[in-house]
């Protein structure tokens, strides 16, 4: 299913989470029912349909609703985009932003569907390699450009406010398909996304 509306909440899946995240509250030595907290299984339960909505988004779909003919073959790119992810091992946030560049090759697509591929796929429980193909895979899919490049930047929470608690470490992932395999433009495309304009 393709619908594009981001405040989406199934009535059977809300109420079956709500019961699980009492369950939760309680194990953790909380009063479920003590004011602050009676309807926060219900916030949780919304809260993670929204963080997981990518399950019912098709990136593909999304490219291909905004596509557009055009011949010109220079390289295109949006920086910058930010994404807010979960990782899949322990379920806390991981937070950067994406670089994406593609070559196109008789097909463009909408400025703006390349970030909702971002949210598509980073609105999910991820891991960041996987992240970053996937991007990668959906653009060549629905464009068949010359090239795409896709450059992520995040840092993970689970390494910030546990485990090994490295408050300033970042995680560089990227993929890179056709043109950008090769070392100039793939290098033209790195100076781009590490200018600043002035
Ligand atoms: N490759 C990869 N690893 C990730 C990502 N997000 C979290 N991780 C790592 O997944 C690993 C899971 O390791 P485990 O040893 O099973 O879990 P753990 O005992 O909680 O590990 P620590 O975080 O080291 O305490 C950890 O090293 C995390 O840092 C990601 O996007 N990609
Ligand atoms: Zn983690």
């Amino acid at each position: 299913m393709a619908y594009t509306k981001t405040e989406h909440y199934d009535e059977d899946v809300t109420n079956d989470m709500m019961g699980s995240y009492r369950k939760v509250i309680e194990l953790i030595g909380e009063n479920p029912n003590r004011e602050g907290l009676q309807k926060t299984p219900e916030r949780i339960a919304k809260a993670m349909q929204f963080l997981t909505q990518g399950y019912q988004l098709d990136a593909v779909d999304i490219l291909n609703s905004a596509k557009f003919h055009e011949t010109v073959s220079e390289m295109v790119i949006v920086k910058d985009i930010e994404l807010y992810s979960m990782c899949e091992h322990h379920m806390l946030p991981f937070i950067g932003k994406a670089h994406i560049a593609y070559i196109p090759n008789g097909w463009i697509t909408g400025l703006s569907k390349i970030a909702r591929v971002v949210d598509v796929y980073s609105r999910r429980l991820q891991v960041q390699e996987r992240l970053t193909t996937e991007i990668l895979g959906a653009i060549k899919e629905a464009l068949n450009p010359i090239g795409v490049a896709v450059v992520i930047e995040a840092q993970h929470l689970c390494m910030m406010m546990r485990g090994v608690q490295k408050q300033n470490s970042v995680t560089t992932t990227s993929a890179f398909f056709g043109e950008f395999e090769k070392e100039t433009t793939r290098s033209e495309f790195m100076k781009l996304i590490s200018a600043t304009l002035s």
